[in-house]
């Protein structure tokens, strides 16, 4: 049986724009199981939020242009909902979490009224009832004095506090999946664990699929089941969150991953950033967009675009290291040393586990 509640599959989103067209996505494909955590990472412009927008539809109408993919929930495609239907599961079925708390709440309305004002859109509850259960939402956020604090306005409330408040808001109507952009990324590190912390409690509760958008590694550790790396709007690696940090094969994965300061101290490494910085969208060339910055290019990484090859049932990569027509002595050894060996791969492919 197929438990994926999202697939999006070969998603291209490209913006007009008075200098040409900006190809911002590009061919991404993903899935998203009930329940599970997928985070998407990669550097800034790389398209995440755009992948994350274009699933809500919160993309502006009169520049976006989605010339090639699906974006199936509950196995129907989302790109061909009216506004009515995309209405009905925006805030229902699917919720977001911006970075800003204050981009996402009325600054003029008082908080349990734009906690009811969902829940009056998407269920059957009384007002009375909505007031209970936006009662109840801040207080499963953690939000002390519960009943007093549903009159209060946003801006009586602390950044981590707004957040939470945005959390309750966002699932308040159980939705089943929650895409989170960089939910903690404007607040300080204690609160930051304490809101990732509510969230996965929430998520274990609720039974909610999260996509979290981030450019933070030690919170994709702290949070993820599986990982999407985004690199120049193309999805270049997704595996499992053991794949991605232990067996990581694309090496701009392996550069993020070496950016990256060491949680475990016995392991502590040099920090080394990766050199240079990602391609201009509107101005990308016929080859594998990470050639101008990787340490392993070969002639034809400058030529043509690799696709996704499948190295697991869990991993893909988009690299022609992977290419079975690489000369081995060209593979480097960090690459070697992270493949399985063909039983190993076998074994996964069947199920099996050692
Ligand atoms: N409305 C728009 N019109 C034109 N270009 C856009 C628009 N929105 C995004 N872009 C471009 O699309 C590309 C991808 O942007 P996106 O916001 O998805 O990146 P991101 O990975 O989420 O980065 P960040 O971590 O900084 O949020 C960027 O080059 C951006 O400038």
């Amino acid at each position: 049986m197929n438990q994926n509640i999202l697939e999006v599959d070969n998603l291209h989103v490209s913006f007009k724009t008075r200098n040409g067209a900006v190809p911002a996505v590009r061919g991404v494909s993903f899935s998203l199981k009930k329940g599970e955590t997928l985070a998407i990472v990669g550097e800034s412009g790389s398209g995440k939020s755009v992948t994350a927008k274009s699933i809500m539809q919160l993309l502006p109408k009169q520049n976006t242009v989605i010339p090639e993919g699906t974006i199936r929930y509950e196995g129907k495609d989302m790109l061909k909902f009216s506004n009515k239907e995309i209405q009905s599961v925006r805030g229902s079925d699917i919720s977001m979490v911006f970075q800003d708390p204050m981009t996402s709440l009325n600054p003029t309305m008082k908080i349990g009224k734009q906690i009811m004002e969902g829940l009056s859109r998407h269920t059957q509850l009384t007002k009375k009832q909505a007031r209970q259960r936006a009662k109840e939402m801040l207080e499963l956020v953690g939000i002390p004095n519960p009943e007093t604090r549903l009159d209060a306005y946003p801006h009586q409330f602390s950044g981590g506090m707004r957040q939470r408040v945005v959390i309750a808001i966002a699932l308040a109507c159980n939705p089943k999946i929650l895409i989170a952009d960089e939910p903690t990324t404007a607040l300080d590190v204690t609160i930051q664990a304490q809101i990732l912390r509510l969230m996965r409690n929430l998520q274990e509760k609720m039974d909610t699929g999260i996509i979290l958008i981030t450019h933070d590694l030690g919170v994709v550790a702290n949070m993820a089941d599986r990982v999407a790396v985004m690199y120049a709007g193309e999805v270049v690696e997704q595996g499992t969150l053991d794949e991605i940090f232990y067996r990581p094969q694309h090496p701009y994965t392996l550069g993020l991953l070496r950016s990256m300061p060491n949680l475990d101290a016995s392991r502590a490494q040099p920090l080394i950033p990766i050199p240079g910085s990602p391609p201009d969208p509107s101005a990308l060339g016929t080859g594998c967009p990470f050639a101008a910055r990787c340490p392993y290019t070969m002639k034809v990484c400058h030529d043509y675009n690799p696709g996704a090859v499948a190295i697991s049932e869990s991993q893909a990569v988009r690299c022609w290291l992977q290419d079975e027509r690489t000369p081995p002595e060209h593979i480097p050894a960090e690459i070697k040393e992270g493949r399985r060996s063909t039983e190993e791969a076998a074994a996964d492919a069947e199920g099996v586990t050692a």
